[in-house]
């Protein structure tokens, strides 16, 4: 280079060769795999006497916090199901996640990250994340995860999220948060311009299409 300039294009922007690409995260727990059914069903066959809460009637992200309001002591019970070997491996995809996961990525101009944060007891977690993507989803998804405990510090466009607050370290993340709809946030009152998705039969190609020309209309 005779100048000592460097011309570079930005990787991710829109170019006269094509539009640029939207990223996409798309969290596990909650949204991928069913944990609140996981947890329900292994807690009420591991302590068959102790009181539980259907999950119609889940109000809160930390089901450990409405155990505890339930009755002192649950808290405890309630987090020796997810600390324990093989949970998060058994859990169920949710209806329609592997399915349309597998459709997302497949897109033109479309990268899928899968970003979800282990528990901070590691000893099966973060392994089980691992496997749960390669026998749901394949093993080229291996590629795709995102392990983290502040997803507000991975760029991307979309994160499609069931917890309502997702703070940080960065307090500006690039990504807009999609809501997924779980029995503990179904009865939040949304406020616009937030959006959400009722379940993987809504519209999120709907959601990242305009998205897409959301970017694409802004960067040219
Ligand atoms: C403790 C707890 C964890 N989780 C999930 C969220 C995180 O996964 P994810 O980021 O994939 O949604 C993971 C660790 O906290 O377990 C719940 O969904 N509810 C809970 O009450
Ligand atoms: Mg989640």
């Amino acid at each position: 280079m005779s100048s000592g300039l460097r011309h570079c294009t930005p990787r991710n922007s829109a170019t006269a060769s094509g539009p640029r690409r939207l990223r996409v995260l798309v969290d596990m727990d909650g949204v991928l795999a069913d944990f609140e059914g996981g947890f329900l069903k292994k807690y009420r066959s591991r302590y068959p006497s102790e009181p539980y809460i259907e999950l119609e009637d889940r109000r809160g992200f930390w089901v450990s916090e409405q155990y505890e309001n339930l009755k002192p002591g649950l808290r405890e019970k309630a987090i020796s199901i997810w600390e324990a070997k093989n949970f998060f491996l058994d859990l169920d995809p949710i209806e329609g996640a592997v399915e349309a996961v597998k459709e997302m990525s497949k897109l033109t101009n479309t990268d899928v990250f899968i970003c979800t944060s282990p528990i901070k007891r590691y000893q099966y977690c973060p392994y089980e994340k691992y496997a749960w993507v390669d026998k749901h989803l394949g093993h080229e998804f291996l590629e795709q995860i995102v392990l983290t405990r502040d997803k507000t510090v991975v760029s991307a466009d979309l994160l499609i999220d069931d917890r309502p607050d997702i703070n940080g370290a960065e307090p500006n993340p690039t990504w807009e948060h999609i809501l997924f709809t779980a029995c503990h946030n179904k009865h939040l009152l949304l406020t616009p311009p937030s959006r959400c998705l009722l379940s993987w039969k809504d519209d999120w190609k709907g959601i990242l299409d305009s998205k897409r020309s959301q970017l694409n209309s802004t960067h040219q």
